[in-house]
């Protein structure tokens, strides 16, 4: 294999799954959480297409409108590269939680090559935004953010650029981040099948890739958040030493971070499971 073709392996999640051959774990993986995501919104009392913006995309869709009105918060937001599955396709991940009495909140978004990567991080602003009004609208106790392979990118580039400017009381809203699989350098992109929808060059990849971003030091722990990075034993070495990178740069900086490898998980499966009620990381949102 040549250099480009190693780095195309790389980061194509589906070509490491050790349950199914590359297409088929996709072919399932969209199949299980469409079937799943349909059944929540037919079982979940819910608010649908909530609009944050005036494009499309720009909706939230809130689970759990019967729980008590200060229930805590968890936000979703899906993968896909930054331009394939939509929020209609993860609802899946709110059955357990709802059962916990979280509610929760799947954030959409517009994809690539429709709209810049730069542009999605600035409607994940805008949504979170919108979040953030109706937790205090609701006096809800706490807002945790979750999100998978690009949606882990777009929740910690949304804790870079907005964390500061919020208010200290919406700063202490925010309790858990959940990283999972994520992508945090996303310069080896720029010369793989990946960057033809994103057209990033060297420059903004490294504008936009927190492992080259700079984050203030937590000192005196100020920030009381919690950064879980969680990432499948069966994720490529590139996504598991990404995490490893990742995590350790929040340690030095003095952030409460913990590094999670989920055993026998794939890029799929990792997020599949939060359909589960058993399942660890169910139990990292729910119990912290
Ligand atoms: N073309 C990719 C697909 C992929 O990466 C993906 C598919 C569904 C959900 C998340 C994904 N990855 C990152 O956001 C692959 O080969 O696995």
């Amino acid at each position: 294999m040549n250099e480009i073709e190693e780095l195309e392996k790389q980061f194509s999640p589906s070509r490491w799954s050790k349950r199914f051959p590359a297409e088929e774990v996709i072919q399932k993986h969209v199949e299980f959480i469409t079937k799943a995501s349909d059944d929540a919104r037919k079982y979940i009392p819910c608010q649908l297409n909530i609009p944050y913006g005036s494009e499309d995309r720009e909706k939230i869709d809130i689970f759990g409108t019967d729980l008590p009105k200060d229930s805590p918060i968890f936000i979703y937001i899906h993968g896909g590269y930054w331009q394939e599955l939509s929020r209609e396709l993860s609802s899946y991940v709110v059955k357990p939680l709802y059962k916990n009495k979280f509610k929760v909140i799947v954030v959409g978004y517009t994809l690539c090559p429709q709209v810049t990567l730069n542009q999605i991080t600035e409607q994940i602003k805008r949504a979170f935004l919108k979040c953030i009004e109706y937790a205090k609208e609701n006096n809800s106790r706490s807002l945790s953010v979750g999100g998978h392979s690009a949606g882990a990118h777009l929740t910690i580039s949304l804790f870079h650029s907005l964390f500061d400017s919020l208010s200290l009381s919406e700063q202490q809203l925010l309790r858990g981040l959940y990283l999972i699989s994520g992508v945090y350098d996303l310069t080896p992109l720029v010369r793989t099948y990946v960057n033809d929808a994103l057209k990033l060059d060297d420059v903004m990849a490294k504008k936009l890739s927190p492992l080259h971003q700079t984050f203030r030091s937590n000192d005196g722990k100020l920030c009381k958040v919690s950064f879980y990075i969680i990432v499948g034993e069966n994720d490529s070495p590139k996504f598991q030493e990404q995490s490893r990178l990742f995590y350790e740069k929040l340690k030095n900086l003095d952030y409460t971070s913990k590094l999670i490898i989920i055993k026998s998980a794939d890029h799929f499966n990792i997020v599949e499971r939060l359909n589960e009620n058993e399942y660890e990381i169910i139990k990292f949102i729910v119990d912290k």
